[in-house]
């Protein structure tokens, strides 16, 4: 059940992520901004939870390195365990491996350890961001070769290019930032209307209080 949450609706905390200051060498924004905000990480997790129907996932797997913040809150959330997909080298378990590219441009690897799962076991996949959709191809393989279901795809946006598109029309695909809205046209774009009131301050810890949306 969703409650109303007044002006807190409307996805108000997007605009706390942050602009890169650093470069191309970097991603465009940072949404880490919204998880130190407990106000904010807890209605991001609520918009996402609203979407999701645990009866139809077994496992929550999160990608290397801020999938793991946003999974294993949303696996704590519906009561499901969470499955680490790791950058490759890091496992000392029996793991397999995929190669993917991602928005740098470059090719990594990343690991699942093997076996993770039985076949058919429903498997949740969240990552941070969904940018050209390498990272979450490669999650896919990993999961799929050990005979898993992908019981959906989770992140805070998924920018709108061909790869995300069969994605939609595949697999149960969640975003808080919602298809269709002035926010999906910013990230597509890549640069957020709202970077033009970004202030740290407005991202700042609040113990508690209920920051102004
Ligand atoms: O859709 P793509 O173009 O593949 O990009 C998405 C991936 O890139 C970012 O991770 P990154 O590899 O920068 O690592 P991090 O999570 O460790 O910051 C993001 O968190 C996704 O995992
Ligand atoms: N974490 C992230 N934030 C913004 N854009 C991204 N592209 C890939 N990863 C990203």
């Amino acid at each position: 059940m969703t409650h109303s949450k007044g002006p807190r609706d409307d996805r108000w905390y997007l605009s706390l992520m942050s602009p890169n200051t650093k470069g191309p060498q970097f991603a465009w924004l940072d949404p880490t901004s919204i998880y130190i905000n407990s106000t904010a990480f807890g209605d991001l997790l609520d918009d996402l939870c609203a979407e999701l129907n645990p009866g139809q996932i077994d496992v929550v797997a999160g990608l290397d390195a801020m999938g793991f913040v946003l999974g294993a809150a949303l696996a704590a959330r519906l009561g499901r365990g969470f499955l680490p997909i790791r950058k490759a080298g890091k496992l000392c378990v029996e793991t397999d491996s995929v190669s993917y590219g991602n928005y740098s441009g470059r090719t990594q690897d990343m690991e699942m350890r093997t076996p993770a799962f039985a076949p058919g076991t429903r498997v949740l996949l969240v990552d941070q961001w969904i940018e050209t959709g390498g990272t979450m191809d490669g999650a896919i393989r990993l999961v799929e070769r050990q005979k898993g279901t992908v019981a959906g795809l989770v992140a805070i946006a998924v920018e709108e290019n061909d790869r995300t598109a069969r994605y939609r029309e595949t697999y149960s695909v969640t975003s808080a930032v919602l298809p269709g809205t002035p926010w999906q046209a910013d990230c597509n774009a890549q640069s957020l209307g709202s970077f033009a009131r970004y202030a740290p301050p407005r991202t700042f810890p609040t113990a508690g209080r209920s920051p102004a949306p």
